[in-house]
């Protein structure tokens, strides 16, 4: 017996155009998809021509799990990941204790297996402690299943610790993936330093702070050959040196979040730490850039840094509660309805590649498209469907995010992760 997804339209990666068709999914496999496929002994979901696209997959979440489970864990993280159309997330290492050695990364394999809702790829600390003193046994973690090393949530700050990270990552064959903050420059700033942070008297972080660590980390890319990844670039000139990299062809990739992508720092009235994020919300010119970054292919892929915290966290006042949005279950629809269907900047074509084929194809993992043969992975979304955005509804612990009460369209309606049915709101029979 297999799942058949009857009456989809399925999105066609190539043209952009959707076509009306049937998928029947046994194993982990798509195992034909066709105009009228027989429902025989078949579990059958009617999608009444909701559409079909591959599962999406973020390369930047924190699932806060070992030691933060108040905020989060591989259960609600993964469930969230579910409701949001996910099927593989990569899980950032600044957890208690930090995931610095390969115990931790069979950790979050075994938990994963026991009770998660899609796939979990973790990433591996480039320090011990993410203190940026001495390198993790990188070897040992590769090993373990670690896809690639970050300190995400602190910036490296020695160029002579970040190349030698580097040296040893391009031997491995992984990837570094930045954090890009020189706290020199940062400070004890609680968000973007420019006239709104002047007009309420706030400590800002500059865009510099991001756009130099990018810089010093693009040419030690060159010297070393590693593949370097951006996490969450947020500022205009940090989008200009990836762009400036990848001419000079540097092994470059870099991620942006909805938020950055949709919100800025004129947002930001200085009383709800539901706007504090880091990297901050930044100006007009520089969400703009973003979008052109996005658009022109300098940014390969949307990453949401879903990063939970508590509500009391979230409550404290705004110098001094933690950075971070939540943001799994609300990514595909606020892209969709901001800048697929209000602004016309991207085409659900290019969404969808934003979401999944590139992040597949950068990061060299199996999805990213929706095939007869290939993975059943995959998410089917109501375009249609409008509703407010209420974090009392998220499967995820966390509840911060800045865009409750937004209007949305575009909820997934099933998501499908290694031919397993993850998240259902169809009437399967
Ligand atoms: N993005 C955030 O504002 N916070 C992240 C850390 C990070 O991704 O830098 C967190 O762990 O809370
Ligand atoms: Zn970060």
């Amino acid at each position: 017996m297999g799942i058949l997804l009857k009456n989809g339209r399925l999105l066609d990666l190539e043209t952009g155009e959707l076509h009306s068709r049937d998928v029947l999914v046994e194993g982990d496999r798509i195992s034909r998809i066709g105009e009228d496929i027989d429902p025989a002994s078949h579990q059958v979901h009617e999608l009444n021509g909701n559409v079909i696209v591959p599962g999406f997959i973020d390369m930047h979440v924190h699932l806060r799990d070992p030691g933060l489970e108040y905020k989060e864990t591989i259960e609600t993280g993964t469930r969230s990941a579910a409701a949001g159309g996910f099927t593989t997330i990569a899980c950032m290492p600044n957890t208690k204790p930090i995931l610095d050695n390969p115990e931790l990364m069979r950790y979050i394999y075994d938990t994963t297996n026991k009770t998660g809702s899609c796939k979990v790829l973790p990433y591996a600390a480039i320090t011990r402690g993410e203190r940026g003193e001495e390198l993790t046994d990188m070897e040992a973690l590769k090993e373990a299943g670690a896809v690639g090393f970050t300190d995400d949530g602190v910036g490296v700050q020695s160029g002579g610790m970040m190349r030698s990270a580097m040296e040893r990552a391009k031997a491995l064959g992984l990837p570094i993936v930045i954090h890009a903050e020189d706290e020199s420059l940062s400070g004890k700033g609680c968000m973007n330093e420019g006239d709104v942070s002047k007009r309420l008297g706030l400590p800002g972080i500059p865009g510099v702070a991001e756009s130099v660590h990018v810089a010093r980390d693009a040419l030690l890319a060159e010297l070393t050959g590693v593949h370097l990844h951006v996490c969450h670039i947020s500022d205009a000139s940090a989008v200009d040196v990836v762009r400036w990299a990848k001419g000079r062809g540097i092994r470059i990739t870099a991620e942006v979040t909805p938020h950055h992508l949709l919100l800025t720092d004129e947002g930001i009235d200085g009383t709800d730490a539901n706007w504090k994020v880091n990297p901050p919300l930044r100006t007009e010119k520089d969400r703009l850039a973003c979008l052109e970054g996005l658009l022109d292919g300098t940014i390969d892929m949307i990453a949401t840094d879903h990063a939970p915290h508590s509500e009391e966290e979230k409550r404290r006042a705004f110098q001094v509660a933690p950075f971070g949005f939540v943001g799994l279950e609300t990514a595909f629809p606020l892209l969709y309805t901001e800048l697929v269907e209000k602004a016309k900047l991207l085409t659900l074509q290019q969404l969808v590649k934003k979401m999944a084929t590139a992040p597949a194809e950068v990061f060299n993992l199996p999805g990213g498209t929706v095939a007869e043969g290939g993975l059943a992975d995959l998410v089917v979304v109501n375009l249609e469907e409008e509703r407010v955005i209420d974090p009392a509804t998220f499967a995820s612990k966390g509840r911060n995010t800045p865009f409750a009460g937004w209007r949305a369209k575009g909820w997934p309606v099933l998501t499908i992760c290694d031919g397993k049915v993850t998240f259902d709101r169809t009437n399967s029979k």
